[in-house]
């Protein structure tokens, strides 16, 4: 493996935009996050995960649940006592003793959610929407009576009546809620109808609305920025996706999504991205997939003959942005799939260069070692093949040094 640079893709210190009108992120790696089955942070983890979270700039934290009891609010005092630029939020349900949780860890903001979907309110909680109704607008006020800051959020919102969510949030907005969510708690929106139904209910009910998808179909970056594109201004994230079942939308696809595709400002330092996504990987003891979208360890790896031959002219052609960006670094990898280009470049890499004919022996060599490892060649891979071919007179420069896969 190599390093390439290219001064051709602006440094992601240029590309980091301060603007009001950029999106906000209330991540809940600390609450959807370490719902996930079998996943538990330590105290410590907790405080280092929302130091790391406010350190990129996250908007909100939403980082326990008070209702969980002594250790859970201790640790939410503790990281209010670090004094974070973000807002820290206690997630609670519509329930007085969760409210009164809450304002005993000293939270100022607290987020109530409240189910919306009939299958919800009848079949899980043996309620209609009349309770539903009375319910949350009761806790809403007495969060407020306590000087809290509110938000709402609508549980299974994608299986609710629209109709009935938009008379509830407009109810809700008067009540003096901060901002509505709307959870795609199944994650079974998709970003076509994604974008028509928000787009409505934006117009019925001016915002700020914040998105909450969930990943079951593989649709929770797709759907947050459909609802982006719909109006919404906040959205719900987790680092790598943490969350419920096949978790939630991932802070850093979000972010380079609404970066790139949409460009719209993010100010979020995203090149503490995949640091960030390390520190959570090993909290939650799972593994970082290396194909992992921004973050995985072979996101910016280049193997493939074209692709390297390409990248070498202008590194654009196989990537969608600098991987300095996010932290990353641009490799260029040799292994089955390499093309001459990609061995002409190795080669040079050693101070030597070689004619085509030259380098096609090596290139069988390489092909059948890489197969034989079932993997890219290590730098010693490739120079233990340089000795068994006869190889070209080295150049007069140094070589440079390689990096390993
Ligand atoms: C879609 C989501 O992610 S929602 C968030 C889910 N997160 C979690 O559940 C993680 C943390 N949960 C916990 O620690 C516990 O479940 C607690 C502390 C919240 C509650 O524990 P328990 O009192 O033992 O209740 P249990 O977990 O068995 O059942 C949930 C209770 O919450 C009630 N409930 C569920 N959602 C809501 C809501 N939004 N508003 C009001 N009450 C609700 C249920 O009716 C049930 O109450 P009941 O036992 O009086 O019928
Ligand atoms: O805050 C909310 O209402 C969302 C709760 C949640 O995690 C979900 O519905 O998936």
């Amino acid at each position: 493996m190599m390093t390439v640079r290219d001064p051709r893709f602006p440094s992601s210190s240029t590309t980091a935009i301060q603007s009001d009108a950029a999106i906000k992120f209330c991540d809940t790696t600390l609450r959807d996050g370490e719902q996930a089955p079998g996943v538990a942070f330590t105290a410590a983890e907790k405080l280092a995960i929302a130091a790391a979270l406010d350190a990129i700039g996250v908007h909100q934290i939403e980082a326990g649940i008070p209702a969980m009891g002594v250790t859970e609010r201790d640790v939410l005092r503790e990281i209010l006592a670090t004094d974070p630029h973000a807002e820290i939020v206690g997630w609670c349900r519509a329930d007085h003793r969760d409210v009164e949780a809450a304002a005993s860890c000293g939270l100022v903001t607290a987020h109530l959610t409240i189910p919306v979907s009939d299958l919800h309110l009848k079949s899980k909680l043996g309620r209609d929407r009349a309770w539903a109704r009375l319910r949350v607008r009761d806790c809403v006020a007495d969060a407020t009576d306590r000087g809290m800051r509110v938000s709402v959020g609508f549980e299974d919102a994608s299986r609710a009546d629209d109709a009935f969510v938009t008379d509830l949030a407009g109810e809700l907005r008067e009540l003096g809620v901060t901002r509505l969510r709307w959870a795609d708690t199944v994650g079974l929106l998709d970003p076509v109808s994604a974008h028509d139904r928000l787009g409505r209910l934006v117009r019925a009910v001016p915002g700020p609305w914040e998105i909450h998808a969930h990943d079951d179909f593989g649709l929770a970056t797709a759907n947050t920025i459909a609802a982006v594109q719909a109006g919404f201004t906040w959205v719900s994230t987790t680092v790598l996706g943490l969350g419920e079942r096949a978790g939630n939308a991932p802070i850093e696809e979000v972010a380079m999504a609404l970066r790139h595709l949409l460009k719209l400002p993010v100010d979020l330092d995203t090149t503490s991205f995949r640091s960030l996504a390390r520190l959570v990987s090993r909290a939650a003891r799972r593994p970082l997939p290396a194909g992992k979208a921004v973050v995985g360890e072979s996101v910016f790896a280049h193997e493939s003959g074209i692709h390297v031959h390409g990248i070498l002219r202008h590194p654009a052609t196989y990537e969608p942005f600098d991987p300095a960006e996010v932290g990353g670094r641009r490799r260029l990898a040799i292994g089955k799939h390499s093309g001459r280009a990609s061995v002409r470049y190795a080669l040079e890499q050693y101070g030597l260069t070689a004619e085509d004919d030259e380098i096609e022996p090596l290139l069988e060599r390489v092909r059948a070692a890489a197969t034989q490892h079932k993997r890219g060649l290590h730098g010693r891979d490739f120079q233990e093949l340089l000795g068994r071919v006869e190889m070209p007179t080295p150049r007069a420069e140094a070589p440079r040094r390689e990096e390993q896969v």
